[in-house]
């Protein structure tokens, strides 16, 4: 009796103790459980913040020199950007280390209707328009064949570009590599290239706040390249066919950090960049610096001011021109004729003096992108401060105006009675 009172009691003991074991060991299973779960949702996340969309530890789109901002907030940017590329992803579609989706060949065969939607051709091969699956519209940039760059090199190509996000850039939103073709996929931009609208005469004229406005854009997204990007980016090919406008006309820099082999003449080896917009300095020295994107920039500007295209002797215009004005005053005497004289005096001296300093033959005396971001970000406040003054002196006006027409103001005339009574209150009797 005794010996199987103790064997019970040994039983349930053991009983006990193997319940507690497998109840703390399926404690612990399901926590591991939770937490493996947890890792695998925020691992997408983690994945973001990888991604080095980033400029000196602030948000990649956040405005360097001043805080003037437009309707598109900087946070808004990045996240409206990626949540609209995340709705858009395709099964198939996937996206790389650098953030940036990757496409399959076959859908951009379809967005572009078998590649036949040609835009434009440049130096890195044919643009096409592509309408995605999601509704949305994007530019297609098929790297000529013959490129000498590897898969291994796109591939970091389109890294450091996946890094670079800001709204005065055309900003880069996928690729695809395959078949061996590489291309690149870009924020598609409807008004096109500022060139066109300089020169084509069937577009409408550019009015002369909206020059400003897109010198002072160009300046913020190059400012944003050699400051705000880590590490730097300079652009060496800024011109007014890169140059690209959206919708509602704001202007963004475009083709940014791509690799280039020999873009310029056949005569002058290893010499990057665009004739007429070469820093004479990076010619003799061959070494391009941030100072040789702020010589383009101002041929830029001169191309603005005068509507006149570097190829077609704009800079022998500008040098006579500073011969008369001593760098100063005058400059309004190669204003775009197209302009027809509607256009500030004092700030077209003010835009060219600036243009005048970025195209010094020497690149220590030119200023640099935060400078001139300041300089026209000012005058194009102090132009809207005066239009908003305007508008407040002709709304006075306009008040003032009821008091005029009073004898031919076409109310009933008990109704004029007592608005005239009105002003008199004193006499009203209450
Ligand atoms: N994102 C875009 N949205 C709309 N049009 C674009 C876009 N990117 C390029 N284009 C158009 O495609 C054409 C070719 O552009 P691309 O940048 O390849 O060459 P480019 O700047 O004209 O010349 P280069 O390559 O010699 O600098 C241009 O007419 C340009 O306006």
């Amino acid at each position: 009796m005794r010996g199987e009172s103790s064997g019970l009691i040994i039983g349930i003991s053991i009983g006990v103790v193997i319940g507690a074991a497998s109840a703390v060991a399926a404690f612990f299973c399901i926590r591991y459980y939770h937490r493996q779960r947890s890792q695998i949702g925020n691992s997408s996340s983690r994945r973001a913040a990888t991604i080095p969309i980033r400029a000196n530890g602030a948000n990649s789109c956040t405005v360097l020199s001043d805080s003037s901002m437009g309707t598109e907030s900087p946070k808004s940017t990045v996240q409206n950007g990626l949540s609209f590329w995340l709705r858009g992803i395709k099964k198939s579609s996937v996206i790389s280390a650098s953030g940036i989706m990757e496409y399959p060949y076959k859908d951009l065969q379809k967005a572009t209707c078998n590649f036949t939607t040609l835009i434009g051709q440049g130096s890195f091969g044919p643009v096409y328009k592509a309408q995605m699956l999601t509704g949305e519209t994007v530019a297609v940039k098929v790297l000529a064949t013959d490129s000498k760059q590897g898969e291994k090199e796109f591939q970091t190509e389109v890294m450091l570009l996946g890094r670079l996000h800001h709204r005065n850039l055309v900003n880069l939103v996928g690729y695809c590599a395959e078949k061996h073709q590489h291309m690149l996929i870009y924020v598609y931009m409807s008004r096109g290239s500022l060139a066109s609208h300089l020169y084509n005469q069937k577009l409408e004229p550019l009015n002369w706040e909206l020059r400003i406005q897109i010198a002072l854009d160009v300046a913020r997204g190059l400012e944003y390249l050699h400051d705000g990007a880590v590490p730097p980016v300079i652009h060496r090919d800024i011109k007014s066919s890169n140059i690209l406008l959206d919708q509602s006309m704001r202007a963004r820099v475009a083709d940014f950090g791509l690799s280039r082999e020999e873009m310029v003449s056949k005569h002058v080896s290893n010499i990057q960049g665009t004739f007429g917009y070469l820093d004479p300095e990076y010619i003799s020295t061959r070494s391009f610096t941030k100072k040789s994107d702020v010589y383009s920039y101002g041929v830029l500007l001169f191309e603005l001011i005068a509507g006149r295209n570097p190829l077609q002797g704009l800079m022998e215009h500008v040098e006579l021109a500073a011969m008369n004005t001593e760098g100063k005053d005058g400059w309004e005497e190669i204003g775009d004729p197209r302009l027809e004289g509607k256009f500030d005096v004092e700030e077209m001296n003010e835009v060219a003096v600036l243009a005048h300093k970025c195209v010094s033959r020497v690149s220590r005396r030119r200023p640099c992108m935060r400078d001139i971001v300041q300089v026209l970000s000012k005058i194009l406040k102090f132009r809207h401060r005066q239009s908003r003054k305007r508008d407040k002196e002709d709304e006075v006006v306009i008040l003032d105006m009821p008091r005029l027409e009073r004898s031919t103001s076409p109310l009933p005339r008990h109704k004029r009675a007592e608005s005239l009574d009105s002003s008199n209150a004193d006499s009203i009797d209450v």
